[in-house]
């Protein structure tokens, strides 16, 4: 396996993902407010990164920033150690809602990207077939998108990132408008999912028992401007297991705690 899961020194060489010093400014037709203001942090290759703060502390900036939706407006980011000057097929965005289209079938949702970059062939196709397969939706293919429970449709538009082959998922609070029992189901599934292809993942939430479950590193910010706080590595016995099982490590409730403790500080409860 690749990645920093496996603990190779040569896999941070060249960080998959680097910000360096990175602020952004939304500007209106009525006034400029800074939203993120120095974000210096690296995510090497493999490795799960989770960023959690208070509402408005600039998560979701940072990613659309490292989707290259967004420009800083000073500092870098850079994939692979080259400049992000816009959207990169390297790079998979799964948010909350699945967006799937009603009227396609699940094939055609999860072919979706690979049509958009024109890559559809009968290798792709399969290879779209097999990961359908593997979130257990096989025979499912030729339904609709309103005939599949909430985290069915979930695990289509997971599919349809992994179905690009991206080196670097963006989850966006991918599990929130899922069921409890649902949420933990398709933590485990993405968590495994992601690690044995060695892909490297940056996940926005504000569960911290699932950051803590699936990371192997916590990066708490704070707001007014968006800044980071202090980070936290996930120790190995945590890490190892699997994100269900996680929960019942010994040392996941102190660690809980003590980041709960400096997300309290950031204001997370105001
Ligand atoms: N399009 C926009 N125009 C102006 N300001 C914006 C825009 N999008 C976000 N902001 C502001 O930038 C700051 C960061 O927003 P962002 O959505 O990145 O935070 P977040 O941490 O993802 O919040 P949440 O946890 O509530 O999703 C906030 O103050 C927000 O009001």
């Amino acid at each position: 396996m690749i990645g920093a899961r496996s603990g190779s020194p040569s896999d941070v060489m060249v960080p998959m993902v680097r910000l360096q010093q990175v602020t952004h400014v939304y500007v209106t037709d009525r006034e400029a407010s800074l939203a993120v203001e120095n974000i210096d942090f690296s995510v090497a290759t493999g490795e799960f990164v989770s960023l959690v703060g208070p509402s408005g502390c600039g998560k979701t900036t940072i990613l659309s920033m490292i989707a290259g939706l967004l420009r800083p407006a000073a500092g870098q980011v850079l994939l692979q150690g080259r400049p992000v000057s816009g959207p990169s097929p390297e790079v998979g965005y799964m948010l909350q809602q699945d967006y799937l289209f009603p009227w396609r079938t699940i094939m055609d949702n999860a072919l979706l990207g690979l049509e958009l970059g024109k890559r559809v062939n009968e290798a792709s196709r399969e290879r779209t077939r097999l990961l359908l397969e593997s979130m257990g939706l096989e025979g499912k293919e030729h339904l609709h998108p309103s005939q599949l429970s909430g985290g069915m449709r979930q695990r289509v538009a997971l599919v349809r990132t992994l179905a690009t082959n991206p080196g670097l998922l963006l989850l966006d609070e991918p599990f929130s408008a899922l069921d409890y029992q649902t949420k933990l189901q398709l933590e485990d599934l993405i968590a495994e999912t992601l690690r044995e292809r060695g892909k490297t993942a940056i996940l926005v939430t504000h569960d911290l028992a699932e950051a803590i479950a699936v990371s192997d590193r916590i990066i708490v910010l704070g707001r007014n401007p968006g800044h980071i706080r202090r980070t936290f590595d996930i120790p190995k016995s945590i890490r190892e297991a699997q994100p269900f099982y996680a929960r019942d490590q010994p040392g996941f409730n102190e660690l809980f705690h003590e980041i709960w403790g400096e997300l309290e500080a950031s204001g997370v409860k105001e």
